[in-house]
């Protein structure tokens, strides 16, 4: 019974989602549905885990980055402290819808690329499909108020580069088998109850993309072929042949079209906030090369001791004559090796510095 597990909470408890999807009756997300099911004191209490996380990987002590978001900062801080380890990085954001909707997309993208790659199609497809599906997701986010920087981090291109890639991944096999000819109902029959959730959330953004204008030709593509037989192969070619057009439309930066309105990406992007510098050390700089007339000595000396050693070796000699060589080219060479260590000193030097100015910014 939904709800049930709602009545469990004690009051001191915060409550963390780990699932990733969208409802196909309402097209809420998880938080959403959340936010309906628990009593309103808890709803301040809710944390979303997502990113590229493999179960097997994490339980077998990986090393795993995550995303831990929250609305409340505070929140999503204490979760991360609470979860992160030395194999378990947890980095934290307040973009809940973001994160929500990149997680429960990317499933739809990983199918995709399972289709991809069973039908045989190269390394280039796979990209194409990522860069370009990232593309449809990140326009979908926009559209429900999400940051579209929140599509670039670990919950949007993270785990969409790890199940579109990884095959512990339930979507991605879902695509690998329906590439390779065996039918939907047959794979998901010998799933033993394990959900590849791509397959009802292809159905969510079909519906959702419609309902908010927004324009999905891939995840369109993939809803026919998963949900109405369409031929795979078909379906690229006619994605492929569309009108050819920027790949970055201009309505992404004036602003995404939503049922006629738009919503301003640059305001989005300002409501994030300046973008993150980072304090960085700024390197001294490079000890002066040596005046031209020294490098011109340097040069003599060089083909001085070069000739002598010529002599020595190619033209023989007495053993006075060339014990007298010899000499001669240490004698040469002495400019040399000196101007080379004070150069390599230099530079030491010069590497120290940058080492003491980086740590000192740092503290
Ligand atoms: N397994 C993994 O590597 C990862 C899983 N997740 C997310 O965690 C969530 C759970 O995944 P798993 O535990 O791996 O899945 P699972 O397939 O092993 O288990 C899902 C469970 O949900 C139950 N279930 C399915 N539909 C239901 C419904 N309508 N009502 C009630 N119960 C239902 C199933 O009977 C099953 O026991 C998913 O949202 C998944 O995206 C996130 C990151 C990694
Ligand atoms: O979300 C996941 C890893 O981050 C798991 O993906 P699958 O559900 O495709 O196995």
């Amino acid at each position: 019974m939904p709800g049930e597990a709602a009545k469990l909470l004690q009051p001191h408890q915060v409550m963390v989602s780990c699932s990733k999807g969208i409802s196909l009756a309402s097209l809420e997300t998880v938080e959403e549905l959340l936010e309906g099911l628990v009593p309103p004191q808890f709803r301040s209490r809710l944390a979303y885990l997502s990113g590229p996380s493999f179960a097997a990987e994490v339980a077998a002590g990986q090393p795993t980055a995550v995303t831990v978001a929250a609305k409340d900062d505070q929140l999503a801080a204490r979760v991360q402290a609470l979860l992160s380890n030395p194999r378990f990085r947890c980095y934290r954001s307040t973009d809940v819808v973001g994160v929500e909707i990149a997680g429960a997309l990317k499933n739809v993208l990983a199918i995709a690329c399972g289709i991809s790659d069973g039908l045989g199609f190269g390394n280039n497809a796979r990209a194409a499909l990522i860069t370009r599906g990232l593309y449809e997701i990140t326009k979908l986010a926009v559209a429900r108020g999400a940051n579209p920087l929140t599509m670039s981090g670990l919950a949007g291109m993270g785990d969409l580069v790890l199940t579109c890639t990884g095959d512990l991944s339930r979507n991605r096999t879902v695509g690998l088998r329906l590439g390779r000819g065996e039918r939907l109902t047959d794979i998901q029959a010998s799933m033993g109850g394990a959900v590849a959730e791509g397959v009802p959330t292809a159905v969510a953004i079909r519906t959702l993309s419609r309902k908010l204008g927004v324009e999905c030709p891939i995840m369109e593509g993939i809803h026919r072929v998963i949900h109405e037989g369409a031929n795979a192969q078909k379906v690229v070619t006619e994605v492929m042949s569309r009108e050819l057009k920027p790949e970055v439309a201009p309505d992404i930066i004036k602003g995404v079209i939503v049922n006629g309105s738009s919503t301003n990406l640059l305001e989005v992007l300002a409501a994030a906030g300046p973008p993150h510098t980072p304090a960085v050390a700024e390197a001294p700089p490079l000890p002066p090369p040596p005046p031209a007339l020294e490098m011109v000595a340097l040069k003599e000396a060089a083909a001085t001791a070069v000739e002598s050693t010529k002599s020595i070796l190619v033209e023989g000699g007495s053993s006075g004559e060339r014990a007298e060589g010899r000499e001669r080219a240490e004698v040469a060479m002495r400019p040399a090796t000196v101007a080379v260590m004070a150069a390599g000193a230099g530079a030491v030097l010069g590497a120290a510095v940058v080492l003491i100015v980086s740590r000192w910014r740092r503290v």
